[in-house]
């Protein structure tokens, strides 16, 4: 074809079993610079990619017969550099990271807006030399994330454009938007997959411990040092740091920090030895470091060193519309977890979930399934399952309060105006059951926790739970 050999006009093949899909590509690249052929079968494609290669591809995955990422391995096999855009409607990360492992271009999901297509393509265009790296593809997905709200698609995408690469990342995001793991995730689908991944998170560690946390110390190096002990950065050789609450290092560390990063080693507290380390830094806080530096509390060379991907994760009230999905994966691992049946969410349980505040974000919501799950009376979840202060709408906790004393005294007043004898074995009863459920709340249903919370051993709460709430009393 001499369009083709033509170097100002480039050639685009759109493969998709959708109509609806290849007559918005179509329309969206019809510009003078691009010529555009759409295919509805991947095997045709496949015949007439491999004989005249555009200079881009862009396909679906989903598609009858040999689907999307088969096609473009086999077309790659013959092209090596061809880039291709891959689309798809199940916008999940094994989708979005399987595509790159095959040497993608880039990742397209839907919907998508056209100019966002369009700019996609003229990138893939500009980029046909781009080199193509192989990469072995990792293991199975433990890590799984959900998110098809626009913002976790970019996350998404930034794991699949960084899965070659052992760049240091900055995670951006409240307490409980799911940064740790998104950490994970960027280290399964590194080079260093098969290495460890260590986590350490500044502000749940003593102060005066961290350094000997992160670098280990040498036997004697101070009261109570009677061995010597690896610290987290000889753990993580070979593999990932995850530094959790980076905004909460105190100054001296972060001063050895720099240099740690700047050298590659570093001594053990009280060591003379200095000890080499091939460690990737992933960093997350839920601060804005901008604002530390300028207010002094935090170094500004590190904050370079470390702020070279920046990642955001939105709050979980800027993705609503994940609130579903997210809910049922939670209930059944809760369900899991629990060995007891999956429950379901009533539509009008599952709309309401969409439209509360979560200021604890995805970790809230984890929480309530699990509790839920132990709570709720019938295998449907109703908005009267849910824990009170959750089943009004933007209801503050503080408004659900009130001085239960007062209450309680009120109650005690007219039980023995009615002539009630024995009030405290009504109302001890009653006090315990309300504390245990909230405990349980609390812990997400572990039992052992909520004890602790209460105050009591774990054999009282069983004792208890037999008594006063005895649908709960069996499971482990
Ligand atoms: N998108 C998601 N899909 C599935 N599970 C998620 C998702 N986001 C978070 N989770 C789960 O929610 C919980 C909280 O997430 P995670 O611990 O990663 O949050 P975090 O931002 O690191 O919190 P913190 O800053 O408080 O440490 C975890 O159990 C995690 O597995």
């Amino acid at each position: 074809m001499t369009e083709t050999t033509r170097t100002d006009v480039s050639r685009v093949v759109i493969v998709d079993d959708d109509r609806a899909i290849r007559w918005v590509l179509e329309r969206a690249l019809a510009q003078p610079d691009l010529e555009v052929e759409c295919i509805e079968r991947a095997d045709t494609a496949l015949e007439r990619l491999l004989s005249d290669p555009p200079q881009v591809l862009v396909t679906d995955i989903r598609m009858p017969g040999i689907d999307g990422l088969d096609l473009m391995s086999r077309v790659r096999e013959a092209h090596p550099d061809l880039p291709v855009i891959v689309m798809t409607a199940h916008s999940d990360l094994d989708s979005a990271v399987a595509s790159y492992q095959g040497g993608a271009f880039e990742y397209l999901p839907k919907p998508f807006d056209v100019d966002e297509a369009l700019a996609l393509v003229r990138r893939a265009v500009a980029h046909a030399r781009e080199r193509q790296r192989p990469v072995s593809v990792p293991e199975g997905l433990n890590a799984e994330i959900i998110g098809e709200a626009p913002a976790m698609q970019e996350v998404f995408r930034a794991i699949g454009r960084l899965s070659h690469s052992h760049i240091t990342v900055l995670i951006n995001g409240e307490s409980g938007t799911g940064k740790e793991r998104v950490a994970q995730a960027l280290h399964q689908h590194s080079p260093r997959a098969g290495k460890p991944f260590i986590a350490l998170n500044m502000a749940a560690i003593p102060r005066d411990l961290i350094e000997s946390e992160l670098f280990g110390h040498e036997k004697g190096a101070f009261t109570g040092a009677g061995a010597q002990r690896q610290g987290r950065f000889e753990q993580a050789n070979g593999g990932t740091l995850f530094l959790d609450e980076i905004g909460d290092m105190p100054a001296e560390t972060q001063t050895r920090l720099l240099r740690v990063l700047a050298d590659g080693e570093f001594y053990r507290v009280g060591g003379h030895t200095s000890v080499k380390v091939d460690v990737r830094i992933i960093a997350a806080t839920h601060q804005n470091l901008e604002s530390l530096v300028a207010e002094g509390r935090f170094r500004e060379d590190l904050f370079h060193r470390l702020n070279v991907i920046r990642v955001h994760l939105p709050r979980l009230a800027e993705r609503r519309e994940d609130i579903p999905r997210l809910t049922r994966h939670f209930l059944a691992e809760a369900a899991k977890e629990l060995a007891t049946d999956v429950k379901v969410l009533t539509q009008a349980a599952e709309t309401h979930l969409t439209k509360l505040p979560w200021p604890g974000n995805v970790r809230q919501l984890e929480n309530i399934c699990r509790w839920l799950t132990v709570m709720a009376s019938g295998r449907e979840i109703l908005i009267e399952d849910l824990p009170p202060e959750l089943r009004t709408l933007g209801a503050s906790p503080e408004g659900t309060h009130g001085d239960w004393r007062t209450a309680f005294r009120g109650w005690a007043d007219h039980a023995l105006a009615e002539g009630h004898t024995h009030l405290l074995e009504e109302a001890v009863p009653d006090f315990e059951r309300i504390l245990i459920e909230t405990a349980l709340k609390h812990t997400g249903g572990r039992k052992g926790e909520a004890a602790e919370l209460l105050g009591w051993g774990r054999n009282t709460l069983t004792r208890k739970l037999k008594t006063l709430l005895p649908a709960l009393a069996d499971e482990a």
